[in-house]
């Protein structure tokens, strides 16, 4: 038989279905998807708006469908997902007229539910069409009604109010709803960032410099994945936050690098890109993750300046001189509470405990490798969380556990014109909301000569 190709909508479906299941993260689902489906570019961009625009509101859109649906718990998760992805629509997109929204999702339960179904599909969205969605007002509590309007759990909501106060926090909360721009990082070694333009412009490209990091440059058009340039090595897919840590590292050219948490190589290929006789030793914890860094030196043509190996790298001091390095990198595994657009699903499923963890997985990853930088040498510590526990407190810790470090006073004097006002003493917080760019913390420390 047949089969008949899958509407956009009907994909999403399956998105919201596997994130809700903890099956993947929405990101790496919905490029498989994408490429399974075979969807034209204009496709692939509904589907991700749909479903990334969908899992962003959950809670929002929750909010919306309570009056109209009489017992949540009891109704399939698919349903509450279709009207989840419906209401979306037809509250925050306007492409689409609403009878052709609510047309779909019935044909949709249709053909995955019963006539019953169907029919309550039907009847909660023309409804919704006919009386619009309730109030937020009706809220009476403001961290509560915060909550629901930006769609992040209440316990976030408080710790971040308590760490930031209330405007700050709501920034962050409706920057997180956007769409993140993609932004690309120019192999200086290979080429410069004006005749990068150029090429890409000439393939069709919609490409300006960026105003953060002299070598990057944003794409307001075209997947910078799939350019010729990037075949060829010229640029790397990279978020301008991101891009600062090299900078913060500030290696020289001949500089040995230990690389602790490196994989999928995105600050190990951008560190390398600087170098000349020097080595960067990249590490990540398993071969599968290892090899992603070195597919990466491979088509940057770094592979003369990268090593790698698969180690826990609390055990660093086993396999590498105490002193051996002029710079260490600890990109620590965190909450990536920064990274909200790209993974919206990741605030539904944090907890605080796995703040707590992690920042002790931090400090013994400090720990460990702080023997291995040279006196006079840089340790330098990022996240890509705005979380205080996981930041500023594991960065006091260490300077209050290590006093054989202090706190690196040239930080400011190796970081780009753009983030300056931000950085304060050694360590650097960029929120989303300043450039759009992902939320990350940066500290920089310096081993003291005796
Ligand atoms: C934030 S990601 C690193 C991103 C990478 N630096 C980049 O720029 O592409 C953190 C990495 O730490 C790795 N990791 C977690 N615990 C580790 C450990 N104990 N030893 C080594 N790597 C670890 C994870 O596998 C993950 O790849």
């Amino acid at each position: 038989m047949k089969q008949t190709k899958k509407g956009v909508r009907d994909i999403a479906l399956d998105i919201l279905e596997s994130v809700e299941k903890n099956q993947s993260y929405s990101n790496l689902l919905l490029n498989n998807l994408i490429k399974k489906h075979q969807l034209s570019p204009v496709d692939s961009g509904l589907l991700t708006e749909i479903s990334y625009g969908t899992i962003q509101r959950k809670m929002t859109l929750d909010y919306f469908l309570s009056p109209y649906i009489k017992q949540p718990k009891k109704t399939q998760s698919w349903v509450i997902n279709l009207l989840r992805l419906s209401v979306y629509q037809m509250v925050y997109l306007d492409k689409v007229p609403d009878h052709a929204i609510i047309f779909e999702a019935v044909e949709i339960s249709k053909k995955r539910g019963h006539k019953g179904t169907s029919s309550m599909v039907n009847g909660v969205l023309r409804n919704i069409q006919r009386n619009g969605v309730p109030s937020l007002d009706a809220i009476k509590d403001d961290l509560e009604r915060l909550s629901i309007e930006v769609s992040h759990p209440v316990w976030l909501i408080k710790r971040w109010v308590e760490q930031f106060g209330y405007e700050k926090t709501k920034e962050m909360c409706e920057v997180n709803l956007t769409a993140p721009l993609q932004t690309g990082r120019v192999n200086l070694k290979k080429i410069s960032r004006n005749e990068l333009m150029s090429i890409l412009r000439e393939e069709g490209y919609d490409v300006e410099a960026s105003e953060v990091v002299p070598e990057a440059i944003v794409s307001y058009r075209g997947n910078l994945a799939h350019s010729e340039s990037y075949k060829l090595g010229y640029l790397s897919i990279q978020d301008e936050s991101s891009m600062l840590v090299a900078h913060a590292l500030g290696a020289n050219d001949n500089d040995a690098v230990l690389d602790c948490c490196a994989a999928p190589g995105g600050k190990t290929t951008h560190i390398a890109e600087g170098l000349t006789t020097g080595q960067v030793y990249a590490l990540d914890l398993h071969e599968h993750k290892v090899k992603l860094i070195k597919e990466q030196a491979e088509r940057l043509k770094l592979r003369n300046n990268i090593k790698t190996m698969a180690l826990d790298s609390r055990k660093v001091q086993e396999h590498f001189n105490k002193e051996g390095f002029d710079r260490v990198l600890i990109d620590a595994p965190c909450s990536g509470l920064g990274v909200m657009r790209r993974k919206p699903d990741v605030k539904y499923t944090k907890t605080k405990d796995d703040i707590m963890k992690l920042s002790s997985i931090q400090k013994q990853l400090l720990e460990a490798a702080a023997p291995l930088v040279k006196q006079g040498g840089r340790l330098v510590y990022s996240t890509c969380t705005v979380d205080r526990e996981e930041n500023d407190q594991v960065a006091m810790s260490f300077l209050q556990d290590h006093p054989d470090f202090e706190s690196d006073p040239s930080l400011s004097e190796r970081m780009p014109e753009s983030v300056q006002p931000f950085i304060e003493g050694n360590t650097l917080q960029v929120f989303p909301q300043y450039f759009s760019s992902d939320g990350f913390f940066i500290a920089s420390f310096r081993k003291k000569v005796l």
